[in-house]
């Protein structure tokens, strides 16, 4: 289905990413994974075959993105999807009273700085490389897909520079694919729920169990490949654009 198609996938090492990669290849097409160096990347690659490539990447590095981008064209050629799902889960209050300790500045900068900077980096980086294609016949050049998360939305207590990240995903979505319709590229993103990822698995089982019994239809966690799913279909649909999709079986978190 996907013959001929490259992607890139950020993140692509692990958990939502990885389901990703495996989707795209399943399909026909090539794929290349970003992800950190200290990441399971270049055995993720090695274990998928010669279709994939690993680089490994900073998101928040101009550079590594840019050598991200040599790399796909030296060995693919091309770039026509680029999948966004780098990111990193922190959690504090607002202000500890019983230490009298502020959020961590620092750690809340850093969630910023990977989950919306991070994104914001490959987004306009990826968009030259998929800009110099040739229009199809509808006048599409890519896609670009990024990933918030429904704490964008319904954010719980110790979520704040989480869910602001993701908010923030969710708030560039619209203007960037407004910015890139000349060129016809899409730009969407998905807001996943819970997913049965290692991003997850950091939670003791009780409170897995916890959260699934809170998702009111399938009540259970969501599998990566119900992820690589949707990431499929938005390739395919053309009319698909400047949207967030909700994936969570109708959850809307409590405080
Ligand atoms: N698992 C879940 O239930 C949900 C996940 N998400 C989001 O989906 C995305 C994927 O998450 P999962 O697959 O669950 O997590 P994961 O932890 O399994 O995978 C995230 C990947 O991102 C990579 N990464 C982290 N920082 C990076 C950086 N600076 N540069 C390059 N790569 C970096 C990690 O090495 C890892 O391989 C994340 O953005 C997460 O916030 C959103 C909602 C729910
Ligand atoms: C990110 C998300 C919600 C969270 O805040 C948790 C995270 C799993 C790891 C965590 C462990 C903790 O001890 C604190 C909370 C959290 C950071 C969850 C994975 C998916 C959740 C999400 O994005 C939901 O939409």
């Amino acid at each position: 289905m996907f013959k001929g198609l490259v992607g890139i996938v950020t993140g692509g090492a692990s958990g939502l990413g990885k389901a990703t990669v495996e989707q795209l290849l399943k399909q026909g097409g090539r794929v290349v994974i970003c992800d950190l160096p200290s990441s399971p990347g270049a055995d993720v690659a090695k274990q998928f075959g010669n279709d994939t490539a690993f680089v490994p990447v900073d998101v928040t590095s101009e550079q590594d993105i840019r050598n991200a981008l040599q790399t796909t064209v030296d060995k693919f050629g091309r770039l026509d999807v680029a999948v966004n799902c780098a990111g990193i889960a922190t959690a504090s209050r607002i202000y500890n009273f019983k230490k009298e300790q502020p959020f961590d500045l620092k750690s809340f900068q850093k969630t910023i700085e990977v989950n919306l900077v991070g994104t914001f980096n490959v987004i306009r980086l990826v968009a030259g490389l998929i800009g110099k294609n040739a229009p199809n016949a509808d006048g599409q050049r890519g896609v670009i897909i990024n990933t918030a998360s429904i704490a964008a939305f319904d954010g719980q207590i110790g979520q704040a520079a989480y869910s602001a990240s993701k908010a923030g995903v969710v708030g560039m979505t619209l203007p960037v694919a407004r910015d890139l319709a000349k060129q016809g590229i899409r730009v969407v993103t998905i807001a996943p729920g819970l997913f049965r990822t290692p991003m997850m698995d950091q939670l003791p089982e009780p409170a897995i169990k916890q959260l699934e019994s809170s998702v009111p239809f399938p009540s259970r966690l969501g599998q990566p490949e119900e992820y690589a799913l949707l990431v499929q279909s938005i390739i395919q649909n053309p009319m698909i654009n400047g949207e967030t999709i909700r994936l969570d079986g109708s959850l809307r978190m409590q405080p």
